[in-house]
């Protein structure tokens, strides 16, 4: 049985994911997220299940900034969970100070919260579910969580189906440490991160070299380098596998252009879209290509 991480305590929506993402495998939580990503780095999990982005809110900072440091690992799977929220409170509980959550999660009920608990003050925990704790242990009033979280915490629901935005999405990976990736299946995500210097169009240069393969791109966000003030790491998703030829050749574009790039993972895309490929993009259009230097080099054509 493998061990898998996840961003906890028990009842967080990571935890839902990491059910569905590795089901029937043992679950080990952990309090933040760097915490999870570093049980699977120190071999004390074979895998962790973490969240990189809401449809509300964007990308998962923590995830983006401890999947760019320390030993490197690869995301080989992904989940699209939907995101409402219940409120739950002590029982007896008769006037409604604080709310506490996720910072994620009372960005996405802060008009509900206006709304329904007027005065009441947002405080924000570690996860949804340790807001649950933390209302159990007295300390705020009331906790925006997964549904879920009921069944593990001794508290009573206030609302359910709470959300500013409906139809609200997380995606959630897996991710482990390098080693054999997923097989393509036609519908994939493939993951970077690269340092670009704070120079005139190094990000353009870098997006131009995915532009002029035609490959899509699903997801941009930037993150500094925390070393010098205007340095910015880019992480970008875009459609399709490394064992793709037309995914292999930007991939070593970008690793000419950018001597750190990081590969994060190849993976099935959750979400079911279709790669559209351009005239002149498709694989074979990439191995024609190759093969035709190849015989022109040997004089067999010219
Ligand atoms: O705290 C949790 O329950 C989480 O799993 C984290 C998280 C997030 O990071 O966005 C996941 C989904 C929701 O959008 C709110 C919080």
């Amino acid at each position: 049985m493998s061990r898998i991480a996840y961003f906890g305590p028990q009842g967080t929506f990571t935890e839902q994911a990491a059910r569905r993402l590795a089901p029937g495998e043992e679950l080990i939580p952990a309090e933040t997220i760097p915490a999870a990503l570093a049980a699977v780095r120190a071999g004390r999990a074979d895998a962790a299940c973490v969240p990189i982005e809401n449809s509300v809110e964007g990308a998962v900072t923590a995830t983006l900034d401890s999947l760019s440091e320390a030993e490197p690992l690869v995301a080989v799977a992904e989940v699209l969970l939907p995101v409402h929220f219940s409120v739950l409170t002590r029982p007896g509980t008769t006037e409604i100070r604080t709310v506490a959550s996720h910072p994620h999660a009372l960005a996405q009920v802060r008009h509900w919260v206006e709304a329904n608990l007027p005065g009441a003050h947002p405080v924000a925990t570690s996860s949804t579910a340790a807001a649950a704790v933390a209302v159990d242990a007295g300390e705020f009033d009331a906790a925006v969580t997964a549904p879920v979280a009921v069944e593990h915490y001794p508290l009573e629901v206030l609302a359910t189906e709470v959300a500013d935005v409906r139809d609200a999405k997380t995606r959630f990976l897996l991710v482990r440490k390098p080693g054999e990736l997923p097989e393509p299946t036609g519908a994939d995500r493939t993951s970077i991160v690269a340092a670009a210097t704070n120079r005139t169009g190094a990000l353009a240069e870098l997006l131009t070299e995915l532009a002029v393969r035609g490959i899509n791109l699903t997801k941009l966000d930037a993150r500094p380098t925390r070393n010098n003030f205007g340095e910015y790491r880019f992480f970008i998703d875009f459609e399709g596998h490394v064992a793709e030829p037309r995914i292999g050749d930007v991939l070593a574009a970008l690793r000419r252009r950018c001597r750190n790039v990081r590969f994060l993972g190849s993976h099935p895309r959750a979400d079911n879209g279709t790669t559209e490929i351009e005239p002149g993009a498709a694989n074979e259009d990439f191995t024609d290509a190759i093969d035709w230097v190849a015989s022109v080099r040997k004089g067999a054509q010219a």
